[in-house]
């Protein structure tokens, strides 16, 4: 497959870099990270280790790709749409978190546009060179549920580079359960500046699982499945099996950068019918600091 990744930071870096195992894979990124995945090539290193040479360019070259893969932060998905509506291509894959990104990209783009969850872990360690912090899973589908050939498609091709995917027919359902699992521990995590281990426990935790459940109450107005338990179990899970880790939020607050919490507590308040406290208390306390800084 002729795959272009839209967005070579952590994520991007890393399931471009093993795409790049099996098909044709062109990284659309920022120097100096491009430039030197030109000249020297892309080090994955960690859970797996690689050294593979894919295309990298800081623009969308003009040519024909099967798949575009979008891994910008949620803020910059308008700008992925723009670059990407005049590339020929037979489909799109989102794998960014928080909700709204796919809609984004099928308003702007005339091929279909897939949704997908992600639970691999990455780090750009710097030019070139990425890091796979945690083995994960890919979960894909049309946005909407069922089946589609593409959806099938691209599953086969991540399978065929060693990526642990799972073609799904009830993306609507999965969404939500990881935007739960997102409302809950990286907002939290940010603003206590804590791992995610200390969820486990303690007045952190409940505050998590709180702001779980309220995302949880807000998908089933939207007629999902999801129920209190479930949503609040899966902040327990993840911060428990993830508990070393620093959340990709509390990264961009360590790093001065701008957060997705529009696009996942935001996302939340914005589709609530009913009042949801805890995350319109994280929504404002997120958007302060980002202001504070300058950010937004
Ligand atoms: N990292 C991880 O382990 C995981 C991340 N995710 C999700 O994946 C998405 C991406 O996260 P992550 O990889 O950490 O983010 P990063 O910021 O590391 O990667 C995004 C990259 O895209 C670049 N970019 C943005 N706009 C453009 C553009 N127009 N042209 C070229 N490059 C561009 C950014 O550059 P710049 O910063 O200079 O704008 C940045 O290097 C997020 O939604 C995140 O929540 C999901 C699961 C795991
Ligand atoms: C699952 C979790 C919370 C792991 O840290 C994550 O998706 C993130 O940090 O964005």
């Amino acid at each position: 497959m002729r795959i272009l990744v839209f967005g070579a930071g952590s994520l991007g870096s890393l399931l471009g870099g093993l795409l790049a195992r099996a098909h044709d894979v062109t990284l659309v990124g920022r120097d100096p990270h491009a430039e030197r995945v030109r000249e020297d090539g892309l080090r994955v290193e960690g859970e797996v280790s690689a050294h593979v040479e894919p295309a990298a360019a800081t623009a969308v070259p003009a040519e024909r790709f099967d798949l575009a893969v979008v891994t910008v932060k949620a803020f910059d998905t308008d700008a992925a749409a723009a670059a990407l509506a005049s590339v020929d291509l037979d489909g799109v894959l989102s794998l960014q978190n928080g909700l709204g990104n796919e809609e984004r990209l099928a308003d702007a783009l005339a091929c279909p546009v897939l949704a997908g969850t992600c639970t691999y872990g990455a780090r750009l360690r710097g030019p070139g060179r990425v890091d796979y912090t945690g083995i994960g899973e890919v979960v894909l589908g049309p946005p909407g549920g069922g089946t589609s050939s593409l959806a099938d498609r691209v599953g086969t091709a991540f399978d065929a580079a060693g990526i642990e995917t799972t073609v799904a027919t009830d993306m609507p359902r999965r969404r939500w359960e990881k935007l739960a699992v997102n409302a809950g521990i990286n907002a939290v995590t940010a603003l206590a500046r804590v791992e995610n281990g200390a969820l486990s426990e303690g007045p952190a935790g409940d505050t998590a699982r709180r702001a779980a459940v309220e995302t949880a109450a807000v998908a089933r107005e939207r007629g999902i499945d999801l129920s209190d338990e479930t949503a609040a179990d899966e902040v327990e899970r993840v911060a428990d099996a993830t508990a070393a880790n620093r959340s990709s939020m509390l990264q961009d607050v360590d790093a001065g950068d701008r957060t997705e919490v529009d696009a996942i507590n935001g996302a939340v308040v914005e589709r609530a019918e009913e009042p949801v406290p805890v995350n319109e208390t994280l929504t404002a306390l997120l958007r302060a600091w980002e202001r504070e800084r300058g950010l937004r």
